[in-house]
């Protein structure tokens, strides 16, 4: 799929396929190198860090479980207000794990940093984060990320994971919106 296929709707891309496949790629050679002998737990995000997830555990040649989180943001009525709800809780016991917290991408920062202090309080060995993308001047909450793919500038973004009203998700790359489509 190429941007032609979703007509006028996309602005700018601004990761192409291939440059998310070369770190794709750099991050599960730092992950293997730093995981070697070790136990690990990859926790995915749902939805959007569904190809993250899946791209970058069979790139790794280490052995790892997967398990899946569903968290949803509440409280003012905007998206990640930093109150976090548990939609879908992890089936792993954490206790003593290696775990890494695979998100497609950190904006605030608001539900990753809750994410990070809740799979702490749970005992495990470690907890660490790999993230596609982060939004630095969007951030409201520092977020120490092990494993980064990409700063981004502060705009809205679809694809590779990342939706706006559940579209584009799909999206071999990572793009900009055209203004007419969220109202602009
Ligand atoms: O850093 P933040 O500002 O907290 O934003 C990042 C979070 O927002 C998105 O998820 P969303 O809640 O849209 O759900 P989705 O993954 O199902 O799209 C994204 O996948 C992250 O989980
Ligand atoms: O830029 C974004 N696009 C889609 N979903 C998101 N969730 C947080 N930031 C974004
Ligand atoms: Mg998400």
């Amino acid at each position: 799929m190429d941007q032609s296929d979703v007509g006028p709707d996309l602005a700018e891309i601004l990761l192409s396929e291939e440059q998310l496949t070369k770190k794709l790629d750099e991050l599960a050679a730092q992950i293997d190198a730093d995981y070697a002998g070790k136990d690990l737990l990859l926790v995915g995000v749902l939805k959007g860090a569904v190809m993250v997830m899946a791209d970058l555990s069979r790139r790794l040649h280490h052995q790892v479980q997967m398990d899946w989180m569903a968290v949803s943001s509440y409280g003012s009525g905007t998206r990640s207000s930093g109150v976090v709800r548990i939609l879908k809780d992890l089936d792993a016991d954490l206790t003593g794990r290696n775990v890494i917290i695979v998100e497609d991408i950190i904006d605030s920062g608001l539900t990753l940093s809750w994410l990070v202090s809740n799979l702490r309080s749970r005992g495990p060995e470690s907890v660490e984060i790999a993230a596609m993308l982060r939004k630095p001047d969007a951030a409201q909450a520092d977020v120490d990320v092990k494993y980064l793919g990409y700063d981004i500038p502060n705009e809205f973004v679809v694809g590779y994971g990342l939706d706006y009203a559940e579209n584009y998700r799909n999206l071999p790359f990572v793009a900009t919106l055209a203004p007419h489509v969220y109202g602009g």
